[in-house]
């Protein structure tokens, strides 16, 4: 049985993890995460993506209950190198993600919305990083993606005290872009993407890929990549289109080219 499904709604694929009862990232999600990223990234009719959770959660994190299977050797390395290597291809993919969180992103759950490139949450949802608690650590990135978002301090108490944060508070912080009501969460999502995808997705991937220098600290590099960026862009048929329909005053068609 799959534990993630996706679907396309016009130019957007709805991802669902749907692995009950807490939606934990068990190898096996991550692995179909990964194929289905494979799917999505060569379909040319998906042009922005959202990941959500079934149910009570978005998702509470790391399966703790497959941890109890797992030698030593296999729980500290393959678990935390697998979620890393998929979560970074997130971070990188060339077209957008939207985390659409709600209940509870936990651990690799909450380092998962993180390795998305927009985070609505719903009133109410914890997010956290709780791994000390239970004697770890977290494992998917979080001590290095937590930070860059909410900076260093408030980092660290959520990290060492185990403490979960409010998606309100989350807001303040910077962790979570907006926060809607909780049956609201997939609509609002649902719009952005399509407000996104509405764009030219040569346009959008070039800016995406600039992003990810600034996320990275890199301003030198980063600028030189945008100056390289603008200059694809201007080339693109879908620079042609936008500009003419700005000076004639209408909505631009674009063709992705
Ligand atoms: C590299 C990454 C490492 C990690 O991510 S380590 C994991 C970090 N995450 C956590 O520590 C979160 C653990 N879970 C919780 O704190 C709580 O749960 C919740 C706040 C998510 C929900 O609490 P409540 O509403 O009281 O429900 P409930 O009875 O605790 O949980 C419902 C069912 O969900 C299972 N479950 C929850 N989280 C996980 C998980 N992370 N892995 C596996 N199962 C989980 C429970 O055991 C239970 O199941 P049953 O109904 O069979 O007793």
């Amino acid at each position: 049985m799959t534990v993630i499904d996706w679907e396309l709604e016009n130019n957007t694929a709805v991802i669902t993890i749907n692995h009950p009862p807490a939606n934990a990232l068990s190898s096996q999600v991550i692995n179909e995460l990964s194929d289905i990223m494979d799917d999505l990234e060569n379909d040319a009719k998906v042009k922005a993506i959202i990941i959500h959770g079934k149910d009570r959660f978005f998702s509470a994190g790391a399966d703790i209950k497959e941890f109890t299977q797992m030698d030593r050797n296999e729980g500290s390395s393959n678990t935390a190198s697998a979620g890393q290597k998929l979560f970074n291809r997130l971070e990188n993919f060339k077209k957008p993600i939207i985390a659409a969180i709600h209940g509870a992103a936990l651990g690799g759950g909450l380092e998962l919305s993180m390795a998305c490139h927009i985070r609505l949450a719903a009133k109410g949802t914890k997010l956290g990083l709780p791994e000390v608690q239970l004697g770890l650590i977290p494992g998917f990135a979080g001590t290095q993606r937590l930070p860059r978002l909410v900076g260093v301090p408030k980092a660290t108490e959520m990290i060492l005290t185990s403490q979960p944060i409010q998606a309100e508070e989350a807001l303040q912080f910077g962790l979570v872009n907006q926060v809607v009501e909780p049956e609201e969460l997939l609509n609002a999502a649902k719009k952005l993407a399509a407000h996104i995808a509405n764009k030219s997705s040569v346009a959008v991937s070039l800016a995406l890929e600039c992003l990810s220098y600034a996320r990275e600290g890199k301003f030198v590099e980063g600028q030189s990549i945008e100056a390289r960026n603008f200059s694809k862009a201007f080339g693109s048929e879908d620079a042609k289109e936008g500009i003419r329909a700005f000076i004639e005053k209408r909505k631009p068609v674009f063709q992705d080219k």
